[in-house]
């Protein structure tokens, strides 16, 4: 196959290696089952050889692509009269995605497409088909896409979300996935701010697709990029000025940096000495302060108790569906027995950590009530001395409560773009 000239992105005017770079990404979530996020670090990837406008291209049209995968092979069902193979099935996919969903040019899209088809090489012959029936589907008027069905989750998660929350509350939760996510900053104090709006937990929120470090008060480190609801844990924690805290599975640091901002005196723990990188230069850009520790909590002994701890378990991720629409192609139901036989572990070392009176904050970005309500409930029959109590949080609203903390999902805050999937309980030591 001859070497595309546009491999490296820079003057990529027809935008076919943002769109080469995608497919790659695309094939790695669906036929190497790899995380998006893993994917797009790799310095081998095709992302990794564009230049930043090509490679944010390339990550939004894979997000785009498999967010609606489920509508795309709905349109192109009745055009197929057997399964494509794997390259250009993703290629029809992706055209549409970019037309339907992202509403570009129909005839530029169909044209990429049938390039990226024709460099198949052995697959050259399946260009015809490409041209074919993306001819027909990208022509199909936007409500004919707008009215296919919102994509399901796969059966092992919607099964007990139903269970648990009722199917028009996963429905609902299925429409929230479909519309992604806008940007959330956690804006602690003063300094300069992107316009925005303020929700009522005091996050700001901005339109998805914002360049980052572009915005007023980036370089300053005024704020940092947070969702609404993963805000939420440090705030119920409420730590106060001087206090010992521990952040427990800290990185990338959101919530380290919401408790030293605060003022409590911080010790950040995480097994990732990679992601306590990220930490670090969180810290750096922001100006906040924390003692950082690569340990495994499981084996970590402080040298004295805390006032408080925050444990923001490892876990299934399903609350971040919506930014990441990669986790139900990826994820497995086997990995969840693991994450709750951890999860379990972690609790009671973190409460082996805390002084009598002190208090802990548990939470996961799970919408699975097995790493919520039934692991708060169990380390509550587990651990006599320990009560779960309430909180007063600003947006945290009271019909939220479940079982013995709060849980947030993805179609709360629908009128105003939704929020991640989590569940936080705060739970006190008797004593002190
Ligand atoms: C949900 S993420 C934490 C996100 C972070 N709290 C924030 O707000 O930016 C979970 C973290 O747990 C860490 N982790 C997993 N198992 C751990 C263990 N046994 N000890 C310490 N950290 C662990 C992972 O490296 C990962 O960074």
């Amino acid at each position: 196959m001859a070497a595309p000239k546009d491999r490296r992105g820079g003057g990529d005017t027809s935008g076919l290696a943002a769109r080469r770079a995608a497919l790659a990404l695309i094939s790695a979530v669906l036929e190497e089952g790899r995380l998006l996020s893993d994917a797009l670090a790799d310095p081998r990837g095709m992302v990794a050889a564009l230049d930043g406008q090509g490679r944010a291209r390339a990550q939004r049209l894979a997000l785009t692509t498999l967010r609606n995968i489920g509508r795309a092979d709905r349109m192109l069902g009745p055009h197929l009269r057997k399964r494509p193979p794997p390259a250009i099935h993703n290629i029809l996919r992706l055209a549409l995605a970019e037309v339907h969903a992202e509403g570009a040019a129909p005839h530029g899209a169909v044209d990429a497409a049938v390039s990226l088809a024709r460099e198949g090489g052995g697959a050259a012959a399946l260009a015809g088909l490409v041209n074919a029936v993306l001819r027909k589907t990208t022509a199909a008027p936007p409500e004919v896409w707008q009215k296919l069905p919102v994509p399901d989750l796969p059966k092992w998660l919607r099964r007990p979300l139903i269970a648990a929350y009722g199917k028009p509350a996963v429905e609902a939760i299925e429409a929230a996935h479909l519309a992604g996510a806008p940007l959330d900053l956690t804006v602690p104090g003063d300094g300069p701010v992107p316009e925005g709006e303020r929700l009522p937990n005091g996050t700001l929120r901005l339109a998805a697709g914002t360049q980052v470090t572009a915005l007023p008060g980036y370089a300053e480190g005024t704020w940092w990029v947070q969702d609404a609801a993963a805000a939420f844990p440090a705030m119920v924690l409420a730590p106060q000025p001087g206090e010992r805290v521990a952040d427990l599975c800290a990185a990338p640091g959101g919530k380290t940096m919401q408790l030293a901002a605060a003022g409590a005196q911080v010790t950040a723990v995480d097994v990732s000495e990679a992601r306590l990188a990220r930490l670090r230069e969180n810290l750096s850009r922001t100006g906040l302060e924390a003692e950082i520790l690569a340990a495994d909590v499981l084996d970590w002994v402080p040298a004295a108790p805390f006032d408080a701890v925050l444990l923001d378990a490892p876990c299934s991720a399903t609350g971040t569906i919506r930014r990441h629409p990669d986790l139900p192609f990826v994820k497995r139901p086997e990995d969840v027995g693991s994450l709750t036989r951890l999860q379990a572990q972690l609790i009671d070392r973190a409460i082996a950590m805390l002084r009598p009176g002190g208090r802990l904050v548990y939470c996961t970005c799970s919408l699975l009530p097995e790493e919520g309500e039934d692991q708060v409930t169990a380390a509550l029959a587990r651990h006599r001395g320990l009560r779960a109590v309430d909180a007063d949080v600003p947006g945290l609203a009271p019909e939220w409560r479940s079982g013995p903390g709060w849980r947030l999902r993805p179609d709360y805050w629908a009128g105003q773009g939704g929020m991640d999937g989590f569940y936080i309980a705060l739970l006190v030591r008797d004593g002190g």
